[in-house]
């Protein structure tokens, strides 16, 4: 059977990664989670204490920095120049940065044409915030994922708690909102549903059975 791209998009905490891995894993393609991408970067930048504001310097970081996605047990595995920083990606300090470093023309220039190189050869599952507009344009199965900022901050919290660290769930919901909104507004490569991404709210819809509309759309387009 053929190889196709499937770009799933939308905004924070819509459960992008989450149907992602299980779309790639039922079709035995590979994941890539464009979002720890810029994750790893600004945790770079942050722990080399670099203005985040500085377009060229973090640019200049970023051509020194190598960033590899690898499956493990319990999903994705993020590499920092060798270093394993799956967990570290996730503080709440780079949740609260990282939009200020997704918003450089540069910094998405390098990630992008990194990002296409993973998925050159098809068979790629890939999620973020311009897949289906900016990095994969001619993938052949596009899906932007919604819920409103209430469900989405309510799984959020429930996935902090089943990992032992509680969180306040109106401060998630107005990180949720802040996110969602410096990503939609930024100049470059802004978060949008492509034209031809099938929309999904997913606010009443189980993970099973997002995952299993992904799968029917790429049966159809195989
Ligand atoms: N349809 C669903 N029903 C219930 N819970 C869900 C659903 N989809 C995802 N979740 C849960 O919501 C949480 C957030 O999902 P996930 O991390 O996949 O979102 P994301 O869009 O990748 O987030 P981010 O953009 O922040 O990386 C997870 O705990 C996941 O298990
Ligand atoms: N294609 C993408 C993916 C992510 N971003 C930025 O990274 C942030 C973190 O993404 P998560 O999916 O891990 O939450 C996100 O808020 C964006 O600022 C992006 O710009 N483009």
């Amino acid at each position: 059977m053929k190889k196709i791209s499937i770009a799933i998009d939308g905004p924070a905490a819509a459960g992008k990664s989450t149907v992602a891995k299980i779309v790639a894993e039922k079709l035995s393609y590979i994941y890539i989670d464009t979002g720890a991408m810029y994750r790893a970067l600004t945790y770079k930048a942050i722990q080399n204490h670099v203005n985040l504001e500085n377009e060229q310097e973090l640019l200049a970081v970023l051509q020194k920095t190598s960033i590899e996605l690898m499956p493990g047990e319990e999903g994705q595995i993020i590499i920092l120049d060798g270093e394993n920083v799956t967990n570290d990606i996730r503080s709440a300090q780079v949740t609260n940065s990282v939009s200020a470093v997704a918003k450089h023309r540069a910094i998405r220039a390098e990630m992008v044409a990194r990002q296409q190189e993973f998925g050159a050869e098809g068979g790629v599952v890939m999620d973020g915030r311009d897949i289906g507009t900016h990095v994969l344009p001619n993938a052949e199965v596009k899906v932007f994922l919604l819920a409103s900022v209430d469900e989405r901050a309510a799984r959020r919290h429930a996935e902090n708690q089943s990992k032992g660290f509680p969180t306040d769930l109106e401060q998630l919901k107005k990180e949720i909102a802040t996110r969602d909104k410096l990503d939609s507004e930024r100049e470059v490569a802004p978060l949008r549903k492509a034209e031809d991404a099938e929309e999904i709210d997913t606010t009443s819809m189980s993970i099973g059975e997002v995952a299993d509309r992904i799968l029917a759309l790429a049966a159809e387009r195989n």
